[in-house]
């Protein structure tokens, strides 16, 4: 388990111009409201949780906020530069070995090979570097679709349920590696059903219900995620 606390970065002062910032933003399928109206902000250097039950609307603000969707109405701000994602399906190169995939994702950045190195060690994956991709058990293709996500080490990351598919072991190498990146001024926002393995390294939790935010504060490990939950969803 990671043993950065949470809330290490609560002190940090806010600069504005570092956040994403959603304002009044819904996102309305044929008769499905998936976002309601939804004000947010994503602090520079935050490990940020977004959870809620199915179909809360975790996915869709990731898709909106990565660009990859457009909101029915409402605005969102996002500093320059890439953000990095991995998807609830992972989306690797199939043919590809593990260090050729990582080697073309970061290929379009300039983290350099000792980055990539660092990536590949603190996610486990060296012993797999020489196997091509869809010859991967479901869980070393998702440490793989996680470490693509960093390979450019950009400022801001976006995952949604990178925990899926793993064993206990990788589930902590994950959440310490993402707790380490969050160190100083980088950004992961992580979209999960899988509070308790996070909780003790959050520095924000946010709770979507049916598209609305119905919990979002600053937090550290000596909070009880389960019973904040429990109790916002009963
Ligand atoms: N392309 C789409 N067309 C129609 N409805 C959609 C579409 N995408 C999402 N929805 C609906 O929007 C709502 C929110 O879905 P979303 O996938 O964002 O939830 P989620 O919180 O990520 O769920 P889960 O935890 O199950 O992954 C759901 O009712 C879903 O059915």
């Amino acid at each position: 388990m990671a043993d950065r606390a949470g809330g290490a970065n609560r002190e940090r002062e806010r600069d504005p111009a570092r956040e994403i910032r959603l304002d009044g933003v819904v996102r309305r399928y044929d008769g499905v409201t998936a976002l309601a109206g939804v004000d947010l902000r994503i602090e520079a250097g935050d490990l940020h949780a977004l959870v809620g039950p199915n179909g809360s609307g975790k996915s869709t603000l990731l898709a909106l906020v990565l660009g990859l969707d457009r909101p029915t109405s409402g605005t969102i701000t996002r500093p320059e530069g890439r953000i990095g994602c991995g998807f609830q399906t992972p989306s690797v190169y199939p043919d590809l070995t593990v260090d050729e995939n990582l080697r073309v994702f970061a290929a379009m950045g300039d983290a350099g090979d000792d980055w990539l190195a660092s990536v590949r060690s603190g996610l486990e994956l060296d012993e797999v570097r020489d196997r091509v991709a869809a010859d991967l058990s479901g869980g070393y293709q998702r440490l793989l679709d996680v470490a693509l996500a960093f390979v450019r080490r950009p400022a801001f990351v976006l995952l949604d349920e990178p925990l899926d598919e793993l064993d206990d072991a990788a589930r902590e190498r994950v959440v310490a590696f993402v707790a380490d990146y969050c160190e100083g001024e980088r950004t992961v926002v992580v979209s999960t059903h899988h509070l308790d393995a996070f909780g003790p390294s959050l520095d924000r939790l946010t709770v979507l219900d049916d598209g609305d935010v119905r919990f979002d504060e600053r937090v550290d490990g000596s909070d009880d995620y389960r019973a904040i939950y429990r109790d916002l969803l009963e």
